[in-house]
Formats: C-alpha cells, structure tokens, sequence
C-alpha cells in the first residue's frame, strides 16, 4: 500500500527528469505499481482511511512521485458528467488541444509539494489524449474541466516539470490571455 512516506517532495531529483516508456504489455512489477497507484487516490478520497493512515487527498498520482521514473499515472476523481474518471495511464501523449486555455481558480497544489504556491496554473481547455489501459488497449478520450486540467497535471510530472513552473512569476494572478477560469 502506498504511504505519505513513499512519496517523493520536491528536491528529490525524480521529480526534474523526463520518464521512460513503460513497456507493453506491462510486467507483473509494473501492472502492480499501476494498480497500487491508482488505489492510493482511492484511499486518499475515504475518509476513514486516509485519516487512519495519514493519506493527503489527491485525484492524481504519477510514477515518478513514488520515485519510479516510468511513463504512467493515474487519475481517479468525478468527471463532469457525474460519471467516474478513474483509469491509470500507461505512455499517455496529448495529441491536440484547444487554443483556449483554463486554470484552476484556486490555484494548484501537488503531493510532492509541501507549501502553497499561490498563483494561476494556465492549462489547455480541451484536450484529445491517447494512453495504453492496463488491460491492453489504447484509448483515445477528449478531455475537458477538471479532468483535462489534472491530465495536464500528470502529463507534466511525466516531463520533469512541476505546476508552479507554469505561474507567471511577475504577477502570478495576471490574465491569462485567451484563458476562462475553472471554479
Ligand atoms: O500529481 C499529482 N498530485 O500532485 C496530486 C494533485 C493533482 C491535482 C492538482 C491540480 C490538478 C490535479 C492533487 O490531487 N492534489 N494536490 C494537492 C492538494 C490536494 C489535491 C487536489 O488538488 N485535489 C482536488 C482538486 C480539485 C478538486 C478536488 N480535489
Ligand atoms: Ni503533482
């Protein structure tokens, strides 16, 4: 079981690297971390058993947060039509995007980051990505709101780059140009 204590904070050189693939179809090491992964934001999102283990809530965990340097994440939270989002992606890529952009009106935050970075985290409205199921078969799903935003979120953790790389250092509540909020 994924613990608070195996989840790297930033410093930790893991979290500044670019992933590698994961190879398909996926090992027995690899669908286990996969499947401990996603049943962390599981935890994390039950009350009684996040206070039981001291799990911090989250709605997305990618590999190299639990210091595995691999391409894959998984998001686990209610999407917009009130269904589930709850999936781990293996070899995720956006393969378009809208020009608009959003932003999380309350900022970001991150597992691996101990203190508030305040400030606007500029992500692209809607996106069309493509990933590898742990059973076997690629998806290709449209994303928008939150579940594009967290997506994005992951994606980054994959490329070494950390949400508050994306706030504007100036002003970290500047317009962002083409851009509508997410509340
Ligand atoms: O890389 C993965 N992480 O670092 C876990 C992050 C991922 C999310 C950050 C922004 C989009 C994806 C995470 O889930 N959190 N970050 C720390 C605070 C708690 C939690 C969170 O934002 N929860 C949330 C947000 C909106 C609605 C409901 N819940
Ligand atoms: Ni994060």
């Amino acid at each position: 079981m994924i613990l608070m204590d195996d989840i790297v904070r930033e410093g930790h050189p893991v979290l500044r690297q670019v992933a590698a693939e994961v190879e398909l179809p996926l090992s027995a090491d690899d669908r286990q971390l996969a499947e401990d992964m996603l049943t962390y934001l599981k935890n994390s999102q039950d009350d009684e058993i996040a206070e039981k283990y001291g799990l911090r809530g989250g709605i997305g965990l990618a590999a190299p947060q639990v210091n595995v340097s691999k391409r894959m994440f998984a998001l686990h939270m209610p999407d917009d039509d009130g269904q589930f989002l709850s999936f781990v992606a293996l070899n995720p890529k956006i393969v378009s995007h809208s020009v608009e952009k959003t932003y999380l009106s309350g900022g970001e935050g991150c597992l691996s980051v101990d203190r508030e970075v305040p400030g606007y985290v500029p992500r692209y409205k809607r996106i069309t990505v493509k990933f590898h199921t742990i059973e076997g078969n690629e998806l290709k799903l449209r994303l928008k709101g939150l579940p594009a935003v967290a997506f994005q979120h992951e994606l980054d953790h994959l490329n070494g780059i950390m949400f508050y790389d994306h706030i504007n250092p100036v002003n970290p509540f500047s317009e962002i140009p083409d851009a509508s909020p997410l509340e």
